[in-house]
Formats: C-alpha cells, structure tokens, sequence
C-alpha cells in the first residue's frame, strides 16, 4: 500500500482551562491546553497521518496557520516517496528556502514541522501496522541511521559514531522489546503536585500517588520559597526518604536566583531541577549545575533543536536531557538527540505535561532503550493524568510505568468527536462558555 497525500488539514483545538488541570506552574497561569492538530489525508481508504503541536490557547491559531504553510512541501507526494529516505525528507521539510527564513530550526515554523513530520510516521506505522517504536526498534542500525540529519553535528557526532552506538545496543534487542511489552518504562507523575494546589490536597494527592504505584513524583516550585518549603517538606513527608521528588521551576529564576534557591530547597533531597532558567542560557545552566551539585539540572521542553542539545551537552551544562515529542522537528530530531544523550553518557527523561504528549512520547522512551541507550538506568517517563480520554489509542499505565502501545502509529490520533467539540472557536465546549 503507498498512499498519496491529497490534503492537509490543520485544526485549532483548546480544551478550556476549567475541564483540564486546576492546577498551574510558575509561569502558565490558567493554560488553556491546546492542540495545532494535523490530518495528512491520503486518496487511500482509511490512511491518514495525524499529529499535533502542544500550545497554550493563544498562539495555538498562528501554529495552525504555519502547519497550512507547510501542504505545498506534501500535497502529490506517496508515503514511499517520503520515507525511502526519511533523513532526507526530514531535511527538505526543514530546509525549504522561504519557510527556513522564520526559523530555522526554531519558533512556530519548526513546531509545525514537527507535528507533520511526526503525521508522517503516525501513517508510516499506519501502513506498516506497527506502533511507531516497533518500526524503530526493527530497523537496523543502518535503516536508523539513515532517518538522522547530521547537520551542524558532526563536532559532537558522525554517522560513525551513530552506527557504533547502534551496534553496540544490538545484543539483548529482543529481551529489552518483551520488557517494554511486559513491563513497560519506568515513569513519574506529576499530577500531585501543581501549584495552588492546598496543602491537603498535596499531601492527599502525594498519599493517592504512592498507593497507585508511583515510585517518582514531581512538584511544581519557582513562586515563592517558603512556600516550596513547606510543600517540597509534605511531599517528602508522605513519600518518604527512599522514592524520588523532582522540581520544576518552568524557567521562572535568574541563575544566581536559582543556585541560591535550590540551596534552600536541598535539604528535601530533590533528585532534580527542572527548567530552572531560560531554556536558551546554556552558560547559565552550567553555572547552575556547578552551583547545586550533587543535584542535579535537567531541561529540554523548550529546547528548540538538536544543536541547542548538542552544545548543553559539549557544555555539561545539565544531567538529564528532556526530549519533548513536538518541540523539535518531530521523531527525525529526536533520534539524533537521543544519540548524543547515548555519546554523552546523559540520561533521557522526556518532558510530556501537555496534551497527547504523554501518548507520543512513550514511543519515543522505548525507542531509545531498545536501540540507543539500552538501560534504565536514572531515566524516568513523566506522566500526566489528564486528557487522555479524547485519544483513540490513551497510554495505558500500570504500577508506575508505561506499557508499550500496540495499536498501529504513533498513538496520537484524536477521536473524532473530541475534534468536533473542542474546535476552537465553533465547537460545544466554547459556544458554551460564551
Ligand atoms: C503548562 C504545562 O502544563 C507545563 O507546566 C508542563 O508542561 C510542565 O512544564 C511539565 O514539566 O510537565
């Protein structure tokens, strides 16, 4: 089967503050959850591509119109014609020499890309009938290889050194494969700990977490610190001193801010620091780390590309590398990340606080054990628990981990009547709240 793109649909969906999370972080207050949600119709009965952008409420419109930009680059073109060379692909989809000039590589223009490089492979799965981490994990090293673009990283990594990683992960393939089936990836959750959250609430929802199986929990910080304090002292109360609590400050501090406030915090014994500054101050974050250590500085949801990650890499500016499934250009991207975390010897614990990122991105964590990384070793899933019922194809958990999805593609595919409703501005739940 080699369906033939026919059109591209790109659709504004919201989910109002008030059905999701009533929760917040340091500096989203009131996001209204949102999805620049991409259909790649094809004239083949039944295949489509789809995928989406994570934005928050306004902004989500002008990721839509970037995704329409995009139809040109697609419309004639058969899944074969796109992933005989899928690095290729992905480097025509980047490199167009008008769309590049509004990034490249960053800003609306590259999220766009992403969400239809990653409607490419939902349809690649789709006609393969394989979920998207089992098409990986089947590919050879060379087929892996083969959907990296090594531009602007050969400093830091070859093709050689890619194949090398890939081969040298090859051994015990298959048991890792049944493990993610079985198992599943280890994952935390941070559905407890948003702020405005009361102090019952944290410490009931803190006691919920640990009864459910959740090993690792994270906290939202960054506002105001005594009352980090207090609530970094109930968490570590009701989990006590053995499981992990992370932290999150959303990139609310300076870096002197930071160092001086992770040192108040230290006494909770926090496992790491998430996005304690500007996601770009890759210095700063070096400073950060050298400053807190042992604890430990992790970033990445907002990290635009995979040279940003190289040069926190080069740096050693952070500890745990946070690949986001649609920050950067989509799975292509990600597996040349991956790489790097391999040849640095960085962990990798994806970022999936949004919505359909947890869906997309327990691909992209299986991906990496199997092929790249092969340990667990210091790598968590983050988790959250809200608006998964509007995905054909949730994730489904169990004991604290992610169990590797079965269904064909890449999980991401909205139900129809969640589209219907959550169009922004003609769908129910906003005609509603008129
Ligand atoms: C507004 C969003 O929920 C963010 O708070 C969320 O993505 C967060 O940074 C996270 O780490 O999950």
């Amino acid at each position: 089967m080699n369906p033939v793109i026919t059109g591209i649909k790109a659709i504004d969906i919201r989910f109002p503050t008030s059905r999701q999370l009533d929760g917040s972080d340091a500096m989203n207050k009131d996001p209204d959850y949102s999805a620049a949600y991409v259909i790649i119709e094809t004239d083949t009965a039944d295949i489509s591509g789809h995928g989406l952008t994570f934005t928050i409420g306004r902004g989500n419109d002008i990721c839509v119109a970037a995704i329409k930009a995009m139809s040109h680059l697609l419309i004639g073109k058969s899944l074969g014609d796109l992933t005989t060379n899928m690095g290729q692909t992905w480097r025509d989809l980047t490199g167009d020499s008008q769309l590049r000039w509004l990034g490249p590589d960053k800003g609306v223009m590259h999220l766009a890309t992403g969400a239809v490089v990653n409607a490419i492979w939902d349809m690649w799965g789709k006609v393969a009938n394989k979920p998207v981490w089992q098409l990986v994990a089947e590919m050879t090293p060379e087929q892996f290889v083969d959907c990296v673009d090594f531009r602007y990283l050969t400093n830091a990594l070859t093709r050689d050194d890619a194949l090398e990683i890939l081969r040298a992960a090859e051994p015990g393939k298959q048991a890792r494969f049944d493990e993610m089936r079985q198992q599943g990836y280890p994952a935390y959750t941070t559905s407890a700990g948003w702020l405005g959250y009361s102090d019952e609430k944290l410490r009931r929802l803190c006691q919920e977490a640990i009864d459910e199986g959740w090993n690792y929990i994270k906290l939202k910080v960054g506002v105001d610190v005594k009352d980090d304090k207090r609530r970094c002292a109930i968490a570590r109360d009701v989990i006590g001193a053995d499981r992990k609590l992370m932290i999150d400050a959303n990139q609310n501090w300076e870096v002197d801010q930071a160092i001086s406030w992770m040192k108040e915090l230290a006494v909770y014994d926090p496992w790491f620091i998430e996005e304690p500054t500007s996601p770009d101050d890759i210095l700063g974050h070096k400073q950060i780390r050298d400053g807190i250590s042992p604890i430990r500085v992790a970033t990445g949801e907002h990290c635009q590309n995979r040279i940003i990650f190289k040069q926190f890499l080069q740096a050693d500016a952070i500890d745990v590398v946070q690949i986001d499934s649609c920050r950067v250009g989509g799975v292509n991207e990600i597996m040349a990340i991956l790489l790097m975390a391999k040849k640095f010897n960085k962990p990798v614990c994806p970022h999936a606080g949004g919505v359909g990122l947890c869906e997309y991105v327990q691909h992209l964590s299986m991906i990496d054990y199997i092929c790249v990384s092969a340990s667990l070793e210091d790598r968590v899933l983050e988790y959250v628990d809200h608006l998964h019922e509007h995905f054909e194809d949730p994730c489904t958990i169990r004991n604290g981990r992610y169990i590797a999805p079965t269904a064909p593609g890449f999980s991401i595919t909205m139900k129809p009547q969640s589209i219907i409703d959550h169009t922004f501005p003609t769908g129910i739940v906003w005609q509603e709240g008129q």
